[in-house]
C-alpha cells in the first residue's frame, strides 16, 4: 500500500456519551484503493464512515481527507469537499415520489444548474453504466431491491466522486444482484479513478473485490491487510469474524454498565428473599 493516502485516521477516538465506540483507530486508504472495513456488529464501523464524512466529530486524533480534515473546515468548505464523497446505504434511500431520472439527478440540481441537455446526459450515462438506462422513466416502488440498489449507485456517482462510501451495499439482496452490485462497486471504482472504502459483513463478496481491508473490534483495529492476509491472520477475533464462528472471543451477550448489571443483581436477590 505504498500510494498516497486518500483518506487517514490517526489515534482517531470517538465516544457516545460514556461509551467509547473508537478508541485509537490508525487507518490508511490509499488513493485508488476499494478498502473493506469489517468487524462485529455495533463495533463502529458506520461510526467510521460519518467521521470520515465529516458528520461527526472526532473525540481525539483526526480524520484527513485528501489532506483536509473535514471537521476543522468551515460550512462552504466542507460542502465542497462531501460533493467530491458518494454515498450508498444498505436502504438506498431513494426519493420515493421522485423517477429514477431524477433521484440520479437530484446531486446535480443541488450542486450545479446545468442546461438541460447536459444534466440528461449525464443522468443517462450513469443509469447506462449501472444497466438501468431502460428504468429512467420508473418510480422507486416499481423497482426491485438490487435495481433500486443500482439506482442509488448511479445517483452516488454522478457526480464522479473521488472518494465513495459503502454502508453495508449488499445487505437484503439476492445472491445475483449482490454480484451484480460487487461488480459495479469495483467497475465504477476504476472508471471514475476513485477511491472505496465498504463495510459490509458479507466477507466473500466484498473480499472479491478489495485490495486491502480492516477489521475492527472492541474499537481498535485487530487486523489489517490484504483479503489473503487476513484470512490467513493468527487473531482469533478475526479468524471468528470471517468465519461466522458464534464461538470466539466475540461475545453473545450485551455487557450492561457495570451499575446498572449490580443493581439487577440486587433486584434479583432481593426479589428471591421476599
Ligand atoms: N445516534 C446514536 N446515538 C447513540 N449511540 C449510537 C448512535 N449510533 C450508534 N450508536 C452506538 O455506537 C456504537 C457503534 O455503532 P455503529 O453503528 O457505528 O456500529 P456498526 O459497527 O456500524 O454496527 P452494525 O454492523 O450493526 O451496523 C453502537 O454501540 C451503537 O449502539
Amino acid at each position: 500500500m505504498a500510494a498516497e493516502a486518500l483518506v487517514e485516521t490517526q489515534d482517531l477516538y470517538f465516544s457516545r456519551g460514556r461509551r467509547a465506540v473508537l478508541t485509537g483507530v490508525d487507518l490508511r486508504i490509499p488513493r485508488g484503493a476499494i478498502v473493506s472495513v469489517m468487524g462485529a456488529s455495533g463495533g463502529g464501523k458506520t461510526t467510521l464512515l460519518n467521521l470520515i464524512a465529516g458528520s461527526l466529530t472526532p473525540s481525539r486524533g483526526r480524520v484527513m481527507v485528501a489532506g483536509q480534515e473535514p471537521t476543522r473546515l468551515n460550512k462552504n468548505a466542507l460542502y465542497q469537499l462531501r460533493s467530491r464523497m458518494g454515498m450508498l446505504f444498505q436502504h438506498s434511500a431513494l426519493f420515493t415520489d421522485l423517477s429514477v431520472f431524477e433521484n440520479v439527478a437530484f446531486p446535480l440540481r443541488r450542486h450545479f444548474s446545468l442546461p438541460d441537455g447536459i444534466l440528461r446526459k449525464l443522468v443517462l450515462m450513469k443509469l447506462e453504466a449501472v444497466g438501468l438506462r431502460g428504468a429512467a422513466g420508473f418510480l422507486p416502488a416499481e423497482l426491485s431491491g438490487g435495481m433500486a440498489r443500482r439506482v442509488a449507485l448511479a445517483r452516488a456517482v454522478v457526480m464522479d466522486p473521488m472518494l465513495i462510501l459503502y454502508d453495508e451495499p449488499f445487505t437484503g439482496l439476492d445472491p445475483i444482484s449482490i454480484g451484480i452490485i460487487a461488480t459495479l462497486i469495483k467497475r465504477l471504482n476504476d472508471a471514475l479513478g476513485a477511491t472505496s472504502v465498504i463495510v459490509s459483513h458479507d466477507v466473500h463478496e466484498t473480499f472479491s473485490i478489495a485490495d486491502y481491508g480492516y477489521i475492527l473490534a472492541g474499537g481498535r483495529i485487530i487486523a489489517e491487510g490484504t483479503p489473503q492476509a487476513l484470512h490467513d491472520s493468527p487473531s482469533e477475533l478475526a479468524r471468528q469474524f470471517l468465519s461466522g464462528n458464534p464461538d470466539g472471543p466475540v461475545p453473545f451477550h450485551y455487557p450492561a454498565p457495570c451499575a446498572y448489571d449490580r443493581a439487577l443483581e440486587m433486584d434479583t436477590v432481593a426479589g428471591e428473599e421476599r
